[in-house]
């Protein structure tokens, strides 16, 4: 079977072209969306995405705030540079680049986002209104799977969906996504403590790899056909950044959301969304 390819990157342009027409006529409006990042120290991976994330707001017309810390910066000073975004009217929403130094407690740093701000998603309240069904910004990759998932008709409603990854940005609220009337999946959570992972993989019909275990999902722990989500990336013993999921695999899925070029630039998609979702509620009040 050769799979049909999810293609991220595309449906990402396709995404970010019709936010450029969203942000025009807000801007005529005189609106102008913003976007923060605020970033601690220098991990190069953490550097690459946030100026990805910069370089996609030029894009579309959002304009960026660039707030960058030493790694050895104090909880007072990021709690001070969150307070001026929190304030900042030209500032529409923001993220806190994870993962932070160790020093600094991301939970405590999550929490201090005015959650009207939270353009990640992840702040206990947003958290929260998903678990209750209210409104509020999405965290960005979740959102980015359901996305890509429509925009190429896979059927959610009443499919059975295996999460392998347990995390808070992707594994955990997926299924909350998920399990929402709207898209009416069934679905399995699998993480380090599930005692035979392939008898829930082979059972699904989607298969999302979110667990940054490189090449984790091979052949034999997908059903013939399954839709499969590489969304996982760790770092290979060469160094060299690995998928979730295994070449093998690509024989027998029915559709396959590759790494790169599959979530990712979702992800970047959905935070720009998110932002401009906000700008255009502000808009009308
Ligand atoms: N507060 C916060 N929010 C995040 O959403 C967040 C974060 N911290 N920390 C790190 C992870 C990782 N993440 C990615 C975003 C884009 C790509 C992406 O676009 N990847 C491209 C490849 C990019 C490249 O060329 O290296 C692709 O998959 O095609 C990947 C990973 C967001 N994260």
């Amino acid at each position: 079977m050769t799979a049909r390819i999810l293609d991220g990157k595309a449906t990402a342009s396709a995404i970010k072209a019709e936010l450029a027409v969203r942000v025009a006529a807000l801007r005529e409006r005189g609106v102008v969306p913003g976007l923060g990042t605020v970033l601690v120290g220098d991990d190069p991976g953490s550097q690459s995405y946030v100026k990805m994330k910069h370089r996609d707001c030029a894009e579309v017309g959002i304009t960026s705030l660039r707030v960058d810390l030493p790694a050895e910066a104090s909880d007072a000073d990021v709690r001070s540079a969150l307070a001026e975004l929190n304030s900042d009217p030209a500032c529409t929403g923001y993220i806190v680049q994870l993962p932070l130094p160790r020093h600094l407690d991301e939970n405590a740093m999550l929490a201090l986002i005015d959650p009207d701000k939270d353009a990640d998603g992840l702040h206990p309240l947003n958290l929260g209104r998903l678990v209750l069904n209210e409104p509020g910004p999405l965290p960005c990759t979740p959102r980015g799977i359901v996305e890509l998932l429509r925009r190429y008709d896979v059927p959610l409603a009443g499919a059975e969906v295996c999460v392998v990854g347990r995390g808070v940005t992707v594994g955990r609220p997926l299924g909350l996504l998920l399990t929402r009337r709207s898209e009416n999946s069934t679905v399995t959570l699998c993480h380090t403590g599930t005692r035979d992972l392939a008898e829930h993989t082979r059972r699904a019909d989607i298969v999302v790899a979110a667990a940054g275990v490189g090449g984790l999902v091979t052949a034999d722990l997908i059903r013939e056909g399954a839709v499969v989500l590489d969304v996982g990336v760790s770092r290979g013993p060469d160094g060299k950044l690995a998928g979730d999921v295994a070449p093998s695999a690509w024989e027998k899925a029915s559709a396959i959301a590759p790494n790169p070029g599959g979530v990712g630039p979702m992800t970047r998609a959905m935070l720009l969304s998110n932002v401009v979702d906000r700008a255009e509620a502000l808009a009308r009040r």
